[in-house]
C-alpha cells in the first residue's frame, strides 16, 4: 500500500509511470519517465524489507545510476496481485496501470438498498483484509502467496454503485462437477438480486459453459422468486451443471445479443480460468459485463480462500460413511473398514472427514507418498492392538501403485482405482489370518447431499457479496472468505494453481495424531 501511495503521489506530478521493469517477492522496479526535474526520471526500485537488499541482483544506489537514470530505494512495499483492481472495474478497465479504484469517483449510483434499509451500515469501499495474518510464522517460508501481501478489498454492500439497477439484466450459470450448496447460491443471487437491488431479468443458464456458447441448443429459465423458493432444501442444480462449450467469443456476442451485463460463474479452477479468458475477450471489446465468479470445488481445492462452499456440507457427509465403515469394522473379528472419498490432487475432505469421525487409523491423501508395505505393516500392528481398525482413503492418493497411464479426451490423467486396490490387496493379506474388508465408495452420495445449515450460511453469504460486487461495478474477480471476511480476487489469481494440504499445516499434524499414524504413513518429513 505505501507503494500505491507514493505511485499516486508522482502521478500527481508530470510523471509517468510507464511499466513494471520486473518484480520478486522482495522487490519491485518500476519504469518513470517525464518528471519535473530531469533526475525524477528512470527506474525506480521498491523493497519490501531492509534484509531483501541482501538478495538483491544488483547493487542499490541512491544517486544517478549511470544510463539508466536514477536508481532509489525505499522501504515500501509493492502493491501485489490481490489489490491490482483497477483493470477489474468497468470504469477503470481500459486502464493499464496498476492500483485500486476510488468508488466513490467512479460509482455514481445510490444502491436501493440505502432507501431500503436506512440504518444499515455500508462498507467503506477501500476496506482491505490483509492476506497474512501470522507475525514470526514458522512457516513464513511456505507461504504460497506473495500476492496477498497488499489485502484483499471486501465483497460487501457499498452505498455506492456502478450500475443503474434498473438497467441490469443478470444470468448465472453452474460449470463442472456437482457439489452440495449450487442450489443455496442460485437462490441467494436471486434474492438478493431481486429483493435488494429490483432486478427483474434473472436468467438461470443451463448445462454451464453449453448455454452461454449455444443458448439456443440449452435454452436459459426464468429465475423467479417463486422458483427458487424452496431449493436450497434439494442437492445438485436446478439449472444443470455441466462441463465443456466454452467459447469466449462466442460467449460475448451472445452476452451482448440477450443484453446481459452481470453474469455469475459457478465453478472451480477450470471455471474461473475460462472466466477470465471471458473477462479478457470482454474487456478487449470494451463489452460492459460484470463477471463475476463463485467458487465451487467439493475437494476444496481452490487457491487463496479460506474454504469453498459445499466442503463442510461434504465432510459431514463423509464422516458419517466413515463411522458406518466403523460399525463395520468393529463387529467383526480382524475387519478393517475402507471408504474411499473425492479428492482427485487434494485431500482435503479425506483429512477433515477422519478427524472428525475420529475413528479413523489410516488417512491416505495425493500430497503424500506411501509404500505398500508401511501400509500393510500399520495395519498388521492395529489389528493386533485392536482387532479392527478404518482407513480414509482419497481417490488421488497413492497413484504410484494403480498408475494406469492413460489420459482422457481432455488431456487429463485417467487415476487408477486405489479403493478397489486397497480393498483387493488387504483381502489377500489378511485372508490368511481371518481377517476381511468393508469397502465403501460413497463419492456421487456425497456430492449430491442437501447442503448443511451453517454451510448454507456460507452460501448465502457468498451469493449476496457476489451480487454486491457486481453492482459495485467489477469484472474478472472472484469472491471468497479470508478470514472469515468475504473478499474479491482478481480471477486470474484462482486460476494459478489448486490448494492442496500442506504436510506442516496444524490440520494434517492434527490428522496424523488423532490417526496415531507412524512416521512413515505420515508424511512429515517431505
Ligand atoms: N483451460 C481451459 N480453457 C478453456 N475452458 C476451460 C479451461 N478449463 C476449464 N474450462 C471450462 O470450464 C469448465 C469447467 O472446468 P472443469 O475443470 O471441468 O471443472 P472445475 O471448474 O470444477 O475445475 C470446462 O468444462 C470448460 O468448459
Ligand atoms: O465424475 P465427475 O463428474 O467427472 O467428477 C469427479 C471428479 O470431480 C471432483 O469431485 C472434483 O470436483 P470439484 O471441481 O468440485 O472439486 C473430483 O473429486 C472427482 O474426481
Amino acid at each position: 500500500m505505501a507503494l500505491f501511495l507514493h505511485l499516486r503521489q508522482l502521478e500527481a506530478q508530470p510523471v509517468h509511470i510507464s511499466h513494471k521493469v520486473c518484480e520478486t517477492r522482495h522487490f519491485a522496479a518500476f519504469k518513470l519517465t517525464g518528471g519535473r526535474k530531469p533526475t525524477e526520471a528512470g527506474i525506480y526500485l521498491w523493497l519490501t524489507g531492509r534484509a531483501a537488499a541482501r538478495a538483491l541482483p544488483f547493487p542499490i544506489r541512491s544517486k544517478r545510476a549511470g544510463s539508466r537514470g536514477l536508481l532509489r530505494a525505499t522501504g515500501a512495499m509493492s502493491l501485489s496481485e490481490s489489490a491490482n483492481l483497477r483493470r477489474c472495474h468497468l470504469a477503470t478497465w481500459q486502464d493499464e496501470q496498476p492500483g485500486g479504484v476510488d468508488e466513490p469517483a467512479v460509482n455514481k449510483n445510490l444502491n436501493p438498498l440505502v432507501d431500503q434499509y436506512p440504518d444499515m451500515s455500508f462498507l467503506n469501499p477501500s476496506e482491505m483484509v490483509m492476506g497474512h495474518i501470522i507475525q514470526n510464522s514458522t512457516r513464513a517460508c511456505e507461504h504460497p502467496n506473495p500476492m496477498l501481501d497488499s489485502g484483499c478489498l471486501r465483497a460487501n454492500a457499498a452505498r455506492h454503485i456502478f450500475w443503474d439497477a434498473s438497467q441490469v439484466k443478470a444470468a448465472i450459470v453452474t460449470c463442472g462437477g456437482l457439489c452440495p450448496g449450487l442450489n443455496s447460491i442460485i437462490r441467494g443471487v436471486t434474492k438478493c438480486l431481486r429483493n435488494e437491488y429490483g432486478v427483474r431479468e434473472i436468467l438461470g443458464v443451463s448445462n454451464g459453459y453449453n448455454g452461454l456458447s449455444d443458448p439456443d441448443k440449452n435454452p436459459p429459465i426464468s429465475l423467479t422468486e417463486e422458483l427458487v423458493r424452496d431449493i436450497h432444501m434439494k442437492g445438485g442444480s436446478i439449472i444443470k451443471a455441466a462441463r465443456g462449450g466454452f467459447d469466449a467469443p462466442k460467449i460475448c456476442d451472445n452476452l451482448a445479443k440477450q443484453g446481459i451485463n452481470v453474469l455469475f460463474l459457478v465453478g472451480g479452477d477450470g471455471t474461473q480460468f475460462a472466466g477470465n479468458l471471458l473477462f479478457e475477450e470482454a474487456r478487449k471489446r470494451n463489452l460492459k459485463v460484470s463477471i463475476v465468479g463463485i467458487p465451487k470445488s467439493i475437494d476444496n481445492d481452490v487457491v487463496l480462500f479460506d474454504r469453498t462452499f459445499g466442503f463442510e456440507t461434504a465432510v459431514d457427509a463423509a464422516s458419517q460413511v466413515i463411522r458406518n465403515a466403523w460399525v463395520e469394522a468393529s463387529s467383526c473379528n480382524r475387519g478393517v473398514g475402507i471408504v474411499k472419498l473425492m479428492g482427485r490432487d487434494s485431500g482435503f475432505v479425506a483429512m477433515h472427514a477422519a478427524t472428525a469421525a475420529d475413528v479413523v487409523d489410516l488417512c491416505m491423501i495425493p500430497e503424500v507418498t506411501v509404500d505398500l508395505k508401511d501400509v500393510l505393516a500399520h495395519v498388521d500392528a492395529v489389528l493386533a492392538a485392536r482387532g479392527y481398525m478404518v482407513i480414509a482413503v482419497a481417490e488421488g492418493a497413492g497413484q504410484e501403485m494403480v498408475s494406469t497411464g492413460k489420459k482422457d479426451a481432455t488431456g487429463h490423467t485417467v487415476y487408477g482405482d486405489i479403493g478397489v486396490h486397497l480393498r483387493d490387496t488387504l483381502n489377500a493379506h489378511l485372508k490368511p489370518s481371518g481377517g476381511r474388508t468393508f469397502y465403501i465408495d460413497p463419492s456421487y452420495i456425497i456430492r449430491s447431499v442437501p447442503i448443511i445449515p451453517n454451510d448454507h450460511i456460507y452460501c448465502v453469504r457468498l451469493a449476496n457479496d457476489a451480487v454486491h460486487t457486481a453492482m459495485r461495478g467489477y469484472s474478472g474477480v472472484c469472491v471468497g472468505a479470508m478470514h472469515n471476511v468475504i473478499c474479491m480476487l482478481p480471477s486470474k489469481l484462482m486460476a494459478s494453481g489448486k490448494k492442496k494440504v500442506r504436510q506442516h499445516s496444524s490440520s494434517w499434524q492434527g490428522c496424523v495424531q488423532i490417526c496415531n499414524m507412524p512416521r512413515a504413513l505420515a508424511g512429515l518429513s517431505e
